[in-house]
């Protein structure tokens, strides 16, 4: 398959009516995505005859430097606030920062990997220079393959999650299966400890981050979703329930359509790079 078979070169006033941001779309006999430049982020995916996997807010803004709410945004170097400095943007730089596309190739088996990267060269936000890479699979499946290297001369934390916003029928309804007895952090209750007993369900705000998560989670909505992540440790368990969502512009009465269960390395599982060190980590999403 050439490239301008699957890949055009399109943006979000084509696409959602919104001018403001370059967007590609892939179209194959296996799936349709549409991913933003800025973040290299993937907004939608839908395999062939399956029910839509993300939820992208229909009241989302498409904005330079702001960022997209849906789809699976990168959080990285940091993840939610920078707890030395609250002033800085929450979730890290790069969703907000143009990635570029430096290859794209199809696979035998009719995949589509699009490889995007990010080089920060160290600034008083996040002092280590870092080069970043992401691999974007589009098959049958979605999968996120990123390799992040400290390219600084000093030893660095980063800690960083793929926030996959999954579209769901009633969030109210969804049980996520594989996080049964784990000890997680309650952001809503000042990052107190507590342990989950049996499915994570949603009736009102969550927001728990397990540490030492296990690999494989499944979001039981009608059509389940299945998460399964090699070299993440970290599960965050996100809806901010109908209260706290009518104060959030890009969310307010749509929270009902979508749950958060995001995976990385962040709190205790984050990385500590040395100097020219380099980490990687796998993210496989399907419905
Ligand atoms: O609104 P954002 O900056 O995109 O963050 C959205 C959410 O992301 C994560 O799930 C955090 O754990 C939440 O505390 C946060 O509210």
């Amino acid at each position: 398959m050439a490239v301008h078979d699957y890949l055009t070169r399109t943006d979000s006033d084509t696409l959602y009516s919104k001018p403001g941001l370059d967007l590609l779309l892939v179209e194959t006999e296996l799936c349709r995505a549409v991913i933003s430049l800025q973040g290299a982020q993937v907004l939608e995916f839908a395999a062939r005859d399956r029910a839509p996997l993300l939820w992208l807010s229909p009241t989302s803004v498409f904005e330079a430097g702001v960022a997209i709410r849906g789809g699976v945004p990168l959080c990285l170097p940091w993840f939610g606030e920078d707890l030395n400095d609250p002033s800085k943007p929450k979730h890290g730089l790069v969703r907000t920062q143009y990635w570029e596309l430096v290859g794209s190739k199809a696979e035998t088996d009719g995949a589509v990997v699009l490889e995007m990267r990010f080089q920060h060269a160290g600034d008083e936000l996040f002092a280590a220079s870092f080069d970043c890479t992401l691999k974007i699979g589009l098959g049958e499946s979605l999968t996120f393959d990123l390799e992040l290297c400290n390219t600084a001369d000093i030893p660095a934390d980063y800690s960083w999650a793929l926030h996959s916003y999954f579209a769901v029928e009633d969030v109210n309804a969804v049980e996520v299966e594989g996080l049964d007895g784990g000890e997680f952090l309650d952001k809503t209750r000042g990052f107190a400890r507590d342990r989950l007993s049996g499915m994570q369900t949603f009736a009102g705000e969550v927001d728990r981050v397990f540490e030492q998560a296990p690999a494989r989670q499944v979001i039981q909505t009608p059509s389940p979703i299945t998460a399964e992540s090699d070299n993440c440790h970290t599960v965050i368990t996100w809806n901010p329930g109908a209260e706290l969502a009518a104060t959030i512009h890009d969310i307010r009465e749509h929270y009902r359509g979508f749950v958060c269960v995001e995976h990385g390395n962040a709190f205790a599982d984050r990385w500590q790079l040395q100097p020219g060190e380099r980490a990687g980590a796998r993210l496989a999403l399907s419905r």
